[in-house]
């Protein structure tokens, strides 16, 4: 059997996981698209991250594919009907980087509300700014707005709920009542959209990106929020209009946010120079979902479906 992986992995659970198969593991081969395709003739497997485009074009070029392995949860960058339509089962490693996800959304929560984020430098450079900070806030009491509620978004208000938030989330797809909105640290509010947009102070973005997602959080939907609400976007880019972010918190609109997903990634310059200056800002790229733990349990989940995919056709 004949494994194609053209971004990064944990190589030994690759190889582990997939013994006895040929592996082509070659992090760098997503940057290198037409040599990503003349590999892939014999693959039965492939197994990427959200870089590599999993089209009509690169499916062509896979006439043996059987299965698409997928190192996290977004599946914007795979066109799942093409997949479908081939018989070709795609995997993503859902649950795998919950918590990754879920801790960096309220760590960036805390430090933004604090105001500490920008300090380290600010005191190396001699300044004192104490007066500048002693009105940061605490997390406790502060009310989490969440949109989307699937796994990621009940382990962030599980630790929301454990810290003393209130907790509201919106989620068209699932029921207004139900034990989904009861977790063990306390209770979801579900609520409409523009009821957690008005009534947050701090948002954190949960759906993926499609095409009734895209922009959904833009100037009107900022404009309705509190003038000191934080914004945190670890889902995917386009869920959120940059430029209306920017432009808002440049107006003092907002509190602050937390961008570790862009429209293009990695975003050219213009893109991030929106927000050169401002103070209130983190900026990550794209690592979120990924730590030490999470890239093991990414990497185990996403080896395990494709082998038992793999085994279970070939039996
Ligand atoms: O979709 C995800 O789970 C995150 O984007 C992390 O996955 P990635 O690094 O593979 O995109």
């Amino acid at each position: 059997m004949q494994i194609v992986v053209p971004e990064f992995m944990e190589e030994d659970i690759l190889r582990a996981g997939l013994p006895g198969c040929g592996i082509t593991y070659d992090p760098g081969l997503v940057e290198r698209r037409e040599d990503l395709l003349a590999c892939l003739g014999g693959a039965d497997a492939i197994i990427v991250r959200n870089r590599t485009r999993v089209d009509a074009a690169l499916l062509e070029k896979a006439p043996k594919l059987r299965a698409v392995g997928r190192l996290g949860v977004g599946l914007d960058n795979i066109d799942l009907q093409a997949c479908k339509a081939r018989g070709i089962a795609v995997f993503p490693a859902s649950g795998a980087n919950d918590i990754s996800v879920a801790e960096y959304v309220i760590s960036s929560a805390m430090v933004l509300l604090r105001g500490i984020h920008a300090m380290p430098s600010r005191l190396a450079d001699g300044d004192w700014a104490r007066a500048a900070l002693m009105n940061g806030r605490e997390i406790s009491g502060k009310r989490l707005g969440l949109i989307g509620f699937g796994s990621i978004a009940r382990e962030t208000a599980v630790r929301a709920l454990a810290l003393g938030m209130e907790v509201s989330a919106f989620d068209p797809h699932l029921a207004a009542e139900g034990p989904h909105w009861r977790l063990k640290s306390g209770q979801v509010q579900p609520e409409a959209l523009e009821a957690v947009l008005a009534g947050c102070d701090v948002l954190s973005l949960h759906v993926p990106l499609t095409a009734a997602t895209r922009h959904m959080v833009d100037a009107a939907a900022l404009g309705r929020m509190k003038p000191d609400a934080i914004v945190i976007n670890a889902a995917r880019g386009g869920v959120i209009d940059e430029a209306a972010l920017a432009e808002a918190l440049r107006a003092g609109r907002l509190g602050g946010a937390a961008l570790d997903v862009f429209e293009t990634e990695p975003p050219p310059q213009a893109d991030t120079a929106r927000f050169a200056g401002l103070g209130n800002v983190i900026l990550t790229p794209h690592i979120a979902g990924l730590s030490r733990e999470s890239n093991l349990r990414v990497s185990e989940v996403t080896v395990r479906s494709v082998r038992n995919h793999l085994q279970g056709e070939a039996l």
